[in-house]
């Protein structure tokens, strides 16, 4: 098997007595659509921030492509190709859509040579691309303000995109969308690149099953499982790890998630 593009070996996250994240291990490939689900407090959030460095390990290993970036800060994990989007917009309200993913292109492309008219003119470029692959071409001059939940989303996703990541970490990416805007999501997320790995977070099953092409379930801080989205949907643990949490139906009733409309 090649190498995995995410490794994680024995991760732990104490807080005093709590194991918030307690012995994960997990490998994720290259070009994944890899979804983490779990009931409330399972965990996700945490590892999350264990993968994008916001927050130290208390145990274990993370690595990236190969190479441990265990002890590294964000900023650098950044800088290797882990972007994310957050659960709470980072967006600047007042400014454009398009000056939003401008500054993040800026960024990614700043040196000592980024005043040179000539990279601008590359990082607008980008920026107006980005946009386009996210489908808000005609909002680029709109006030970020001005826009639905959903179409702020969309931006989040070309801001991480700018970065130009090899692994994207999505928060909870469809927290508060309408169904119709879900369905936009997941079709964008869908047709992003294989050189683009994704790594969600989601409590939307729907969104979840449409997208990812493995699921780790995470319960008590621990791994349940980690399988394909069937092998996830037919286990009888994580049936039980969703009893009284008001999402059982979705493992218990046979059908599946309802279907979501992608165009
Ligand atoms: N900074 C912290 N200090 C103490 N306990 C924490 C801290 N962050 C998280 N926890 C605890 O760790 C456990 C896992 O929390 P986490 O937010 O990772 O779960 P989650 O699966 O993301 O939950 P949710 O789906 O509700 O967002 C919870 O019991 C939570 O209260």
């Amino acid at each position: 098997m090649s190498q995995p593009l995410l490794s994680l070996s024995g991760v732990c996250r104490h807080f005093g007595a709590l194991k918030a994240v307690d012995d994960v291990s997990l490998d994720v490939p290259a070009g994944a659509r890899h979804a983490l689900i779990g009931p409330n407090g399972a965990g996700k959030s945490t590892l999350f921030k264990l993968i994008t460095g916001a927050m130290p390990v208390t145990a274990g290993r993370v690595a990236l492509a190969g190479a441990d970036i265990t002890r590294l800060p964000e900023h650098q994990r950044a800088r290797r190709g882990i972007s994310q989007t957050l659960q709470h917009s980072s967006l600047f309200l007042t400014q454009t859509v398009l000056q939003n993913v401008l500054l993040a292109a800026q960024r990614q492309h700043s040196s000592r040579h980024s005043l040179v008219p000539r990279r601008q003119a590359g990082a607008r470029e980008r920026a107006r691309a980005l946009l386009a692959d996210v489908g808000l071409e005609q909002r680029a001059s709109t006030p970020v303000a001005a826009l639905s939940h959903g179409e702020r989303r969309q931006v989040e996703v070309a801001v991480a995109l700018a970065c130009e990541p090899r692994l994207l970490l999505l928060d909870e990416p469809a927290a508060g969308m309408s169904p119709a805007e879900s369905a936009r999501l997941v079709a964008l997320l869908k047709s992003l690149p294989a050189s683009v790995t994704l790594v969600i977070v989601e409590h939307d099953l729907d969104v979840v099953f449409a997208l990812a092409t493995s699921v780790t379930v995470l319960h008590l801080g621990r791994v349940l499982l980690t399988g394909s989205p069937d092998e996830v949907r037919a286990s009888a643990a994580v049936q039980e790890a969703y009893l009284g949490t008001g999402r059982e139906s979705l493992f218990t009733d046979g059908s599946g998630p309802a279907h979501l409309e992608v165009s």
